[in-house]
């Protein structure tokens, strides 16, 4: 949905401790009381998103009592750097009941109890995936794949994230291309075409290659790929690459502007997670690469795969597939012999059930703006400082939003080295940074606990492709999904496509900041306070820790224009969900003061809504009268003109990839 996609936060948690450890009993201790605090007594949500007695009981209090009561809440909602830190918990909207859709999931089971001995390959291949790849025993989707691709047949392939597609096309392509006689050599050109949508994908696809042709020498794999030099790319096409693995815009460059580029000797062509290279826009050069493919060429078995068959990919399978096999490991009926609809698919199919990890447990989060920032980094200093052993990555919406967050968690949360543990640590990854920065940051990114979508995904199939970092090939993992009380619809959009969550409450989450005493107070919480008390404790330390964010971003005018500008970027990319989400995600639910909380800034900038009077959009118009002009909207001007505007949308997303060289 943003300009660059996949905006990453990553937070690598510190290593293990012995006050971790104790810690770790400590927070025991903790849970437990809560827990039983919490369940010995009838409680509701507040507006503030927040458990209170019932309102009868509250009720009950006389007039005077409750004015009192409120002025000191007020003055408790004060940071204890001095500064006042503007309302976190009051007028808040109401979270609402989550109406939990009944899903069934669609799980897969990842493996099976059969080898790649069994299959018909070359003893040589089969050693190399023992002993190089360290794999024996066959995922589904290889078990369903292998032996339909060395029958010759297309294939469409539709399998969870990380259930070891990559090789269930690469073992037949090595498995075909070690058997032609006479033996394939460089000066043949290439005779696989692997397609893929990242630089980050094509660097693994190749290295998968790679490896897998260890004792077949005289097969050639190269790799092709924005970012990268193109007249060193050229003289390796020159010199002959046979299994030729790129992103889509490069090879079109090469396409048009190499002339050693021959297709004429081309036996397969991947098309792997298609449905991301079309969600990035690339159909136009997909279109451009088949051209070229099949004006030349012999005869071609082609492979699409994708975790999720939309609409798109249907489409791209019935352009570019002939009389394919279609695999979908998640349907058993469906297996290896059935067949690929033949009929034009129709939008409907967009609801396609979409498999999930079985071993990823999904939770969601109704936040409201205002408590965003402090629910984050509550949740990350749970999961990385009171527990051990995780790792996270935390999706947000643009590069910007990447930076701001680094850098605040960074100085706030971070934290000194001390004798028993390692600062947190805090890394980046966004499609603005050069690329060593990223390549030296390592692409692979192991042993994922956690998944954080900070930012809702602009569809149900990203949200797949976001989870899916985590439980990789029959691990386990679990994934947060924050959303506001106003985009809560978007649990029904999920439910669609077959996917669950449960529901987290943000006082729990908050909770977590009664383990760290750097967040005291004024309240003097003690292990035999009341439930309420505990409460309270609780959203005093949500206030000290949003002041210290506060203070932070307001310590000099650079800091104040980085939020400003992660604000603004945020909402950017807020305009830009498609049309089907709008009534779930649109700007006008907005609350730009809140949403500048969440930011640390004390106030919602000002002085912003002249320049939006240019814009002649009926919805621009619309949003500028509900934030109301006082507030926004000029800060939303060019994101009027393109965020609302679909064709637009994708051409800048593009551009914005080939600008971070993710693409080009
Ligand atoms: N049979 C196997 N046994 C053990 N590990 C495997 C097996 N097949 C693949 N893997 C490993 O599983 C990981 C995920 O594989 P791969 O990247 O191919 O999954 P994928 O289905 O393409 O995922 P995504 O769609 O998210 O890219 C890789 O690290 C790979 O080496």
């Amino acid at each position: 949905m943003s300009s660059a996609e996949d905006q990453l936060l990553v937070n690598i948690s510190s290593g293990l401790s012995s006050s971790s450890r104790k810690r770790g009993t400590a927070r025991q201790r903790w849970a437990t009381k809560w827990r039983r605090s919490s369940s010995g007594q009838h409680t509701h949500l507040n507006n503030q998103g927040l458990q209170v007695p019932p309102p009868d009981v509250a009720d009950r209090k006389p007039e005077k009592e409750k004015k009192k009561k409120k002025e000191t809440d007020r003055g408790k909602e004060t940071g204890r750097s001095g500064i006042k830190t503007s309302s976190l918990f009051n007028h808040n909207p109401d979270i609402p009941e989550l109406q939990r859709p009944v899903v069934s999931q669609v799980t897969e089971t990842i493996f099976t109890a059969d080898s790649f001995s069994d299959l018909q390959l070359h003893p040589h291949l089969v050693a190399t995936l023992n002993k190089v790849l360290n794999v024996s025993t066959l995922t589904s989707v290889q078990k369903q794949t292998i032996p339909v691709l060395l029958s010759g047949r297309d294939g469409v392939v539709r399998s969870q994230t990380g259930s070891g597609k990559t090789l269930s096309y690469a073992v037949p392509v090595v498995q075909s291309l070690q058997s032609v006689q006479p033996k394939v050599s460089r000066s043949d050109g290439p005779l696989a075409v692997v397609i893929v949508p990242t630089r980050e994908l094509a660097q693994q696809t190749f290295h998968t290659f790679q490896k897998l042709l260890k004792p077949f020498t005289w097969i050639v794999p190269g790799v092709l790929m924005g970012g990268e030099k193109r007249k060193a790319e050229k003289a390796r096409l020159r010199k002959g690459i046979n299994i030729l693995v790129s992103t889509p815009g490069r090879l079109v460059d090469h396409i048009k502007h190499t002339l050693s580029i021959a297709f004429s000797a081309v036996r397969w062509l991947i098309l792997d997670e298609a449905d991301r290279t079309l969600d990035l826009g690339f159909e136009k050069d997909l279109t451009i690469i088949l051209n070229s493919l099949n004006s030349a060429g012999p005869r071609r078995q082609n492979v699409l795969l994708s975790a999720t068959l939309t609409h798109g990919v249907i489409q791209l399978a019935h352009m570019c597939l002939n009389d394919p096999v279609s695999i979908h490991v998640s349907d058993p009926a469906s297996s290896t012999l059935a067949c690929f609809p033949t009929s034009d698919p129709s939008p409907a199919s967009q609801s396609e059930s979409y498999a999930v990890p079985e071993g990823l447990k999904q939770y969601v989060v109704v936040v409201p703006s205002k408590i965003r920032l402090v629910c984050l980094a509550a949740f990350i200093l749970d999961k990385c400082k009171f527990s051990q052993n995780n790792k996270l990555i935390v999706f947000v919406s643009s590069c910007e939003v990447v930076e701001f967050l680094h850098t605040l968690f960074t100085a706030v949360l971070s934290g000194p080295s001390t004798n028993h543990k390692p600062p947190l640590s805090f890394l980046r990854l966004h499609g603005n940074m050069k690329q060593e920065d990223v390549a030296a940051r390592g692409l692979d990114l192991p042993q994922v606990t956690w998944i954080v979508q900070y930012t809702p995904p602009s569809a149900a199939a990203e949200y797949v492709h976001r989870v899916g970092r985590t439980a990789r090939i029959g691990g386990r993992g679990s994934s947060l999904l924050f959303l506001t009380p106003a985009e809560t619809t978007f649990i029904e959009e999920l439910a669609n496509h077959n996917i669950s969550v449960s529901e987290m409450k943000v006082l729990d989450i908050l909770s977590s900041l009664m383990m760290d005493d750097t967040y005291k107070g004024r309240g003097k919480y003690h292990s035999k306070s009341s439930f309420t008390a505990l409460q309270q404790e609780t959203r005093e330390r949500a206030v000290v820790l949003q002041t210290h964010f506060e203070d932070f971003v307001h310590s000099g005018p650079e800091s104040v224009q980085t939020a400003k500008k992660a604000l603004q970027s945020f909402l950017r990319a807020y305009t830009t969900y498609p049309a089907h989400l709008k009534h779930i995600f649109h700007i006008r639910s907005l609350h730009l003061g809140h949403a500048a909380k969440s930011f640390g800034l004390r106030d919602a900038p000002q002085g912003l809504s002249a320049a939006s009077r240019a814009h002649g959009t009926k919805q621009a118009r619309g949003t500028k009268r509900k934030l109301s002009s006082s507030q926004t909207v000029g800060l939303l001007r060019s994101e009027f003109s393109s965020g609302l505007d679909g064709a637009k949308k994708k051409k800048k997303k593009k551009k914005a990839l080939s600008e971070s060289g993710e693409e080009d």
